[in-house]
């Protein structure tokens, strides 16, 4: 073990909660790695870069893609080492050390460990339809990366939740015509977006799902959507420039599955933790969506709180000495150089 390279503590994931967990860390001078399965920083916030999200503490209305690159600056702050591009497959422990088996054959070996992944690798639940994934390349979608692209066009939406809402609202000002498609009668997302949609000229096909896309001449394209009313069997054929399917996401539990340390599961996939985001296996923590306790808030402003307190354990389990939380950022000595800077600016 002479040429391992040991870190005091590794962050598995790089979402919200995988990148202020790298803040955090650095903030109490621990020696910092984040792995992230993709090719870049961000977690799920890369489905909805053009979302306007509001509900983040002390940051004003922001699109997901300028709040990925303030987390991602905020992050490198303390210039972790970053490694892109790797599923950790397996946790184990040796003595003292976690090693965590990348994907590339690599192991990692740390001190202490965070647990962000969120729900695993994103892979949107598909449209039920055969033959549907041809149209993957034109204009069947799964997520939204341009309100530009849907001006002017009708589309139909296929879902009942928050995604499928929120968009639904987000692109009704932009789209000649937007159809919801929901198996129910009654949504699940939150009440202020529902009752902004129903006030919409959003039309909602309720007790309904998508039984059949019908292909332009040229079998590339959606042409038109079968919509079957699942109570009265009545079939509605309409015809659409975009199908986008909002259905969730599946869960990749893989990583906990093959693990030999075997932390307490809820369901068969969250780690069943406590709200200072501890799990049961000591060393190993785990902060953002992954993550459940009492008072557990799954938005990203929960994911900060999971960050700071699972960073706060670890720097106690390797030191046990050390403080129970750092000090505020604005008195905090890694800071006092930046500080002076800053005031610097101000009286100038
Ligand atoms: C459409 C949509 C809209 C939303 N809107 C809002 C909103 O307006 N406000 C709000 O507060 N929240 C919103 N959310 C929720 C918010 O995005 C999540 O709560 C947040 O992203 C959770 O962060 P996380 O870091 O825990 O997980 P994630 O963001 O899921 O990040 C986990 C990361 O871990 C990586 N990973 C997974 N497994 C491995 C592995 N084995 N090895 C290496 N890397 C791995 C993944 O690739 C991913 O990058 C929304 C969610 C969706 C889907």
């Amino acid at each position: 073990m002479e040429n391992i390279e040991i870190y005091d503590i590794t962050i598995i994931g790089g979402g919200p909660a995988g990148l202020y967990s790298a803040f955090y860390a650095g903030l109490r001078e621990m020696k910092t790695k984040i792995i992230e399965a993709q090719h870049d920083l961000g977690g799920k916030i890369h489905v909805y870069p053009e979302k306007v999200i509001w509900d983040v503490g002390g940051v004003g209305p922001i699109t997901g893609a300028n709040l990925i690159k303030q987390l991602k600056e905020q992050a490198m702050t303390f210039s972790p080492e970053v490694v892109l591009n790797e599923k950790i497959e397996s946790i184990s422990k040796e003595r003292d050390l976690f090693l965590l088996k990348g994907a590339s054959g690599e192991i990692h070996y740390s001190k202490s460990v965070i647990v962000a992944i969120g729900s695993g690798i994103l892979k949107p639940q598909k449209l039920n339809i055969e033959g549907a994934e041809k149209f993957e390349l034109s204009n069947l979608h799964y997520m939204v990366n341009s309100l530009k692209y849907f001006k002017d066009r009708t589309v139909v939406i296929s879902g009942g939740g928050n995604s499928a809402i929120d968009w639904a609202n987000a692109l009704e000002p932009v789209a000649k015509k937007i159809y919801l498609v929901h198996r129910r009668d009654c949504f699940s997302g939150h009440e202020s977006q529902v009752t902004q949609m129903m006030n919409s000229s959003v039309e909602c096909l309720f007790h309904s799902s998508i039984t059949n896309l019908i292909a332009d001449q040229n079998r590339t394209t959606i042409a038109d959507v079968e919509i079957t009313n699942q109570k009265t069997g009545e079939v509605l054929r309409l015809p659409v420039d975009d199908v986008l399917v909002n259905h969730g996401f599946d869960q990749d539990a893989s990583l906990l599955q093959n693990s030999e340390l075997e932390p307490k599961m809820i369901e068969d996939f969250y780690i069943d933790g406590t709200p200072t985001s501890q799990t049961s296996v000591p060393g190993l923590f785990a902060a953002g969506d992954i993550l459940k306790h009492e008072g557990k808030l799954n938005l990203i402003a929960g994911t900060f709180q999971d960050a700071a307190n699972a960073v706060n354990k670890a720097k106690q389990f390797i030191e046990p000495a050390a403080s129970q939380s750092a000090m505020v950022s604005s008195h905090n000595k890694v800071f006092s150089e930046r500080n002076k800077e800053m005031l610097l600016e101000l009286i100038k």
